[in-house]
């Protein structure tokens, strides 16, 4: 699903560049739940936002789901992250001016779909996550367990292949964030969603079947798995 091929990413520093992330061979299969970990500004977002589409490599090669990312123009990879891809961020970002409602509606409004369709599909993340009595309130009247809720909720109301959360739980309380892991488990196991956070947490990383360490932007050897 994901396959990275000696990606690097770098930015220009003076007359040189500053390199954040360097050789970077990564495949993920559908269906993993994977964690990636190290310590601040070892590249840990950057190479999140490279897979959720967000950012471009500087270098290498970048296939999701088989398609040459690179290669594709805007507006395609604007319609496979739409319609494939879920992102999750650490401060929520929620549109303040808008209902719960309206936030989780939003990717689908973007995918064009029907009124009809819209409602039902919104109806069924509000139940799903219990947040149907906060439907009305607008973020700034929920708790940070809830937004993160909401955020999550908008993530994956488009039914997209995979997720990326870049430290879901990195502003909440632990039984906020054991709540919000759960449900990540659940989309995991249950319906199949391809999983890749960014975390500092090794308890959150439990939750993952694998855990990707990078180091000063270099991806480090993974430990086989156990027999
Ligand atoms: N637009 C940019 N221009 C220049 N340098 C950048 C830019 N974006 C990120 N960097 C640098 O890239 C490095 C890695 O940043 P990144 O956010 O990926 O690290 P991280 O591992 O996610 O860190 P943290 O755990 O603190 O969030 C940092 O040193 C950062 O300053």
């Amino acid at each position: 699903m994901i396959q990275l091929s000696n990606v690097a990413k770098y930015y220009p520093a003076g007359f040189g560049r500053t390199y954040v992330l360097r050789n970077i061979n990564l495949t993920i299969n559908e269906g993993e739940f994977v964690s990636i970990m190290g310590p601040s500004g070892s590249g840990k977002s950057t190479l999140l936002h490279i897979l959720g589409l967000l950012e471009e490599p500087s270098e290498g090669e970048y296939r999701f789901l088989d398609q040459p990312v690179q290669k594709l123009s805007e507006k395609r990879r604007t319609e496979l992250h739409r319609s494939h891809i879920g992102f999750v961020f650490q401060a929520y970002h929620l549109i303040d001016e808008l209902t719960v409602y309206e936030n989780i509606e939003t990717p689908l409004l973007y995918k064009g779909m029907s009124g009809n369709e819209r409602k039902s599909r919104v109806a069924d993340v509000l139940d799903r996550f219990n947040i149907v009595a906060k439907k009305d309130l607008f973020p700034s009247q929920l708790s940070g367990g809830q937004q993160q809720l909401v955020g999550v909720a908008r993530a994956i109301v488009a039914q997209p292949k995979v997720i990326f959360a870049d430290e879901p739980t990195g502003n909440l309380h632990s039984a906020q964030a054991i709540e919000i892991m759960e449900l990540f488990r659940e989309l995991n196991q249950k319906d199949g969603v391809t999983i890749v956070q960014v975390t500092h947490s090794e308890a959150n990383a439990e939750y993952g079947s694998r855990i990707v360490r990078l180091k000063d932007g270099w991806l480090e050897p993974e430990a086989a798995p156990a027999v």
